[in-house]
């Protein structure tokens, strides 16, 4: 069961991206796992939408604890079955700049959750650049621009994000020079106070070209910043993400505690 609270009105003017209508909406969910089921059946029903009216969905997955907890749940689903996945793209908003095979990586963790049993083609999967095969993380993050802009630069159908206890999101930290950065689909990013300190992220631009932003996240660890991001503390990057068709945080009651 989820309860609906208030919509917040957004403001256009922040951080100088494309000016998006949609309206930010909170859904709480008792706890961490409630969160993560709900969110995997939200992007399943969303999927079998999106591929009612277009011929390809374009998904971007998030590491962390909800996050990999959603890709799970979502392999569990027996809804999972009715998606057509060789029309599914799947991208990350951000990466950990470690070697391929890394504990790490956000990829092996969601190649193991999900990815591993699903019949996606390998074309389909649009990884981020692993340290060996990139000697820098700006170099991986030329190969990811490079990837979106041969892919068209789609606008993401379902953008998801985790969040830190210091508000960001992807990899982008608050009072960094990742969260100002414009001009580009994707950066390096260095000394990232969440380990290890080395990066690649989508932008913020980017981010806000998705259709849909789903921001997911649980625990009294939230608390805080769920609460000053939705009241619009725009030194938070977790407060500047919007969808321009949807914008939801998808929290349990703990990271709601204070809103
Ligand atoms: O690579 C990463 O670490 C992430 O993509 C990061 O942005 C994560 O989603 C948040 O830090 C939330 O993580 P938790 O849900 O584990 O707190």
């Amino acid at each position: 069961m989820s309860t609906e609270s208030h919509g917040a009105a957004v403001s256009t003017e922040s951080h100088g991206a494309a000016v998006s209508t949609s309206t930010t909406r909170v859904v709480v969910h008792p706890d961490a796992t409630a969160v993560a089921e709900a969110t995997a059946a939200r992007l399943l029903v969303t999927l079998v939408d999106t591929l009612s009216v277009r011929d390809v969905a374009h998904v971007v997955v998030t590491g962390g604890t909800v996050g990999i907890a959603t890709l799970a749940a979502v392999a569990r689903s027996p809804l999972a079955a009715t998606i057509d996945w060789t029309s599914v793209h799947v991208w990350w908003g951000d990466e950990r700049f470690v070697a391929a095979g890394d504990p790490d990586r956000n990829e092996g963790q969601a190649q193991q959750a999900l990815l591993g049993s699903l019949p996606l083609p390998e074309e389909n999967i649009h990884r981020m650049g692993a340290a060996g095969s990139f000697a820098t993380a700006e170099e991986a993050a030329a190969d990811y621009v490079a990837q979106i802009t041969a892919a068209g630069t789609p606008a993401w159908d379902v953008l998801m994000l985790g969040m830190g206890p210091d508000g960001h999101v992807a990899s982008l930290f608050p009072g960094h020079a990742g969260y100002a950065a414009r001009g580009a689909e994707s950066i390096a990013v260095h000394d990232s106070p969440k380990p290890p300190p080395t990066r690649v992220s989508l932008t913020l631009e980017s981010i806000r070209r998705a259709r849909r932003v789903w921001v997911v996240a649980a625990g009294a660890g939230k608390a805080d910043v769920v609460a000053r991001s939705l009241h619009g503390d725009l030194e938070l990057p977790a407060a500047a993400v919007r969808g321009t068709q949807e914008t939801l945080w998808l929290i349990d009651a703990e990271a709601a505690a204070r809103v």
